[in-house]
């Protein structure tokens, strides 16, 4: 069984990600993979390079994310450019992680993708999951965690399907705008429905 845990920016995926890792799931993280797969000597990276120019490296020449992220949350254009150049490599290494898993005899798995619906790709899960917050504590934590002005917060939100959409498209919702034990307690609550029972 495929968990897809998706939501917003700063909408508490990570917390869900936390907990259900503890109770024994592993995760099979979007985010932590589009980092890899920019790794100089990478396919993308030399994509990068040809499409972005030296303006998005560092002198080291490793990926300066600051500077992609000032692009592409403000140019939707550019942003679709990126996502064509990364998502196949992201989806080839996921599905390469999940066929390792299932190998290594795990029946139960999470995919944190949080661009899951946008993409179109909620078919490749069983269940999604979906990590919901309030706008103004989205806008709020996301400002706090990146150390980020409102402008610029608000231009990664708004790229981004509005959290009350993807609604929508969930098959479950823990609202994470409260404290992380009223999350933890949707969460079991939700997997209990799920006929999978874990301790919290
Ligand atoms: C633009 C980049 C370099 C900015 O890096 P940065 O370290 O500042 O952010 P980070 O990667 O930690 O992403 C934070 C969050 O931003 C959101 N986000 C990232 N990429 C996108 C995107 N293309 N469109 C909308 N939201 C996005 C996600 O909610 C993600 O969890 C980076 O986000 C990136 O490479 N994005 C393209 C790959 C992608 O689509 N990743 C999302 C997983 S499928
Ligand atoms: N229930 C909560 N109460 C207070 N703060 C929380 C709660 N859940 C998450 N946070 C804080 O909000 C911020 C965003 O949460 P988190 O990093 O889990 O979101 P995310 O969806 O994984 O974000 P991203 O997609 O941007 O990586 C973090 O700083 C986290 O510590």
């Amino acid at each position: 069984m495929i968990i897809g845990l998706t939501g917003g920016i700063a909408s508490g995926k990570s917390l869900l990600a936390q907990y259900l890792n503890d109770w024994g799931f592993p995760i099979v993280d979007a985010d932590v993979i589009a980092r890899e797969v920019v790794e100089p000597g990478k396919p993308v990276y030399k994509q990068l390079q040809s499409f972005f120019g030296e303006e998005i490296f560092h002198g080291d020449g490793t990926l300066d994310r600051k500077a992609l992220g000032r692009i592409v949350f403000s140019d939707q254009e550019k942003r679709d450019q990126l996502n064509q150049m990364m998502h196949p490599a992201i989806n080839e290494e996921m599905m390469r992680q999940k066929e390792d898993l299932i190998a290594q005899g795990h029946k139960t798995l999470v995919f944190d993708i949080p661009l899951l619906v946008e993409n179109g790709r909620t078919n490749i899960v069983d269940y999604v999951l979906l990590a919901y917050v309030e706008e103004d504590v989205q806008l709020k934590r996301l400002m706090e965690r990146d150390r980020s002005s409102e402008e610029e917060a608000l231009s990664r939100i708004r790229s981004q399907m509005p959290l009350e959409k993807k609604r929508n498209h969930a098959d479950a919702i823990v609202d994470n705008s409260g404290h992380r034990k009223t999350s933890k307690e949707q969460l079991a609550h939700i997997l209990a429905e799920w006929g999978i029972d874990v301790n919290v």
